[in-house]
């Protein structure tokens, strides 16, 4: 069913001659909660120029109108709209498709993503009731950290609710597959466009795991050395920006636009556009975790297919066997925080 907004930007759209999004494209809604925030702003605007979009909806505790002003004067097809509070939340969702989640605390220097558990749980669990009941049928795509947790915690809410569809659950871990592209690239001396790196696991320190033996275009030139430091450098990028930024958060232009790279996949897949293949921190049956990220097949309904791992190095099994444990307690976590409040 169409919400309100959703028909008065259909007619805005028509009063201004666009058919749709992007002449014949079905028209999305795209909610972003957490919009005034360091990744919430540039990420509004990467979603501002995505012609799949016809609705975009701005989301904050504080400073949407000024954000929704701003970005709305850009003359593309989607229809803007900030919200601000509590109060908003409902009308911010309703009739959205994908709602896209970068509310909360950012890291500091000498702090894990663990260390945000403490605010940002309760951020999303609040946020993930307001969706169960305003739009139960969006696609979420979480950003806020630890994304390990919050994805468990979005699903018991969901359940608890009795809305959870884990094909609509989606961790975004978009910028380790970012980074490890362009750290590869650098160092194997190849062409960034044309470079593909799975990473699966999690998102935080060893959980995340860079799969370079299936790299693509596969590198003779790196050394087992190299593979190592890759990884590495993979793992600990979101502390790399965290020190560099030395008290003023952790990544934030790099994380907008790798949501608006895992948002604008998720929305062909529900237009229909085949063969969308991203990583993602999904329910999962790949491992014996229950949420795990490998590559998943987008389509119609979220998840299409959740990817096997593949064949992996001796390096990469390694890494799979010490990455389950602190992945499982970070899950259950999650879990136990959302069954007991
Ligand atoms: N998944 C990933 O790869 C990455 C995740 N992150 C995470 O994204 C989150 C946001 O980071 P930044 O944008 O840098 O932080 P920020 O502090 O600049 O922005 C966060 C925004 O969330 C808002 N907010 C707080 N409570 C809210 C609520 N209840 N409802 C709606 N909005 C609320 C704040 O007002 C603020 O505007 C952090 O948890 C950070 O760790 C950051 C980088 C990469
Ligand atoms: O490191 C952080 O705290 C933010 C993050 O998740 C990343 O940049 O990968």
């Amino acid at each position: 069913m169409r919400s309100s907004l959703l028909r008065s930007a259909s007619q805005h759209l028509r009063r201004r001659g666009y058919a749709s999004a992007a002449g014949g494209q079905p028209e999305r809604k795209v909610a972003i909660l957490g919009a005034a925030g360091g990744i919430g702003q540039p990420l509004a605007l990467l979603m501002k120029l995505n012609p799949l979009v016809s609705s975009l909806s701005l989301y904050d505790i504080a400073a949407t109108p000024g954000v929704a002003a701003d970005v709305s004067h850009i003359n593309s097809p989607a229809l803007v709209k900030g919200f601000v509070g509590d109060d908003q939340l409902g009308e911010a969702l309703e009739g959205a498709d994908l709602v896209i989640i970068p509310a909360g605390v950012p890291r500091k220097p000498g702090m894990t993503r663990d260390d945000l558990f403490k605010i940002n749980a309760g951020i999303v669990k609040g946020l993930c009731t307001a969706i169960s009941k305003y739009c139960p049928n969006a696609l979420v795509n979480m950003i806020s950290n630890p994304v390990n947790s919050t994805v468990p915690i979005a699903a018991e809410v969901f359940k608890k609710a009795g809305t959870y569809d884990e094909k609509k659950l989606f961790g975004v871990t978009t910028l380790d597959v970012v980074r490890a592209k362009t750290f590869y690239a650098g160092k194997a001396n190849v062409p960034v466009t044309g470079v593909n790196v799975p990473v699966v696991g999690g998102h935080a320190g060893i959980t995340i795991l860079p799969l370079f033996s299936q790299a693509t275009p596969s590198s003779n030139a790196l050394s087992h050395e190299d593979l190592k430091a890759l990884t590495k450098r993979t793992q600990d990028g979101g502390t790399e920006v965290v020190e560099a930024k030395a008290g003023k958060g952790s990544a934030t232009l790099s994380m907008a636009y790798a949501g608006a790279v895992f948002g604008d996949a998720c929305l062909k897949g529900l237009n229909g556009v085949p063969d969308i293949i991203e990583c993602s921190f999904v329910q999962s049956t790949v491992t014996d975790l229950p949420f795990f990220a490998s590559k998943v097949r987008l389509g119609k309904n979220g998840v299409e297919e959740v990817i096997g791992l593949g064949e992996l190095s001796a390096f990469e099994k390694e890494g799979l066997e010490s990455l389950k444990g602190e992945l499982m307690s970070s899950i259950e976590k999650g879990i136990k925080f959302a069954q007991e409040n």
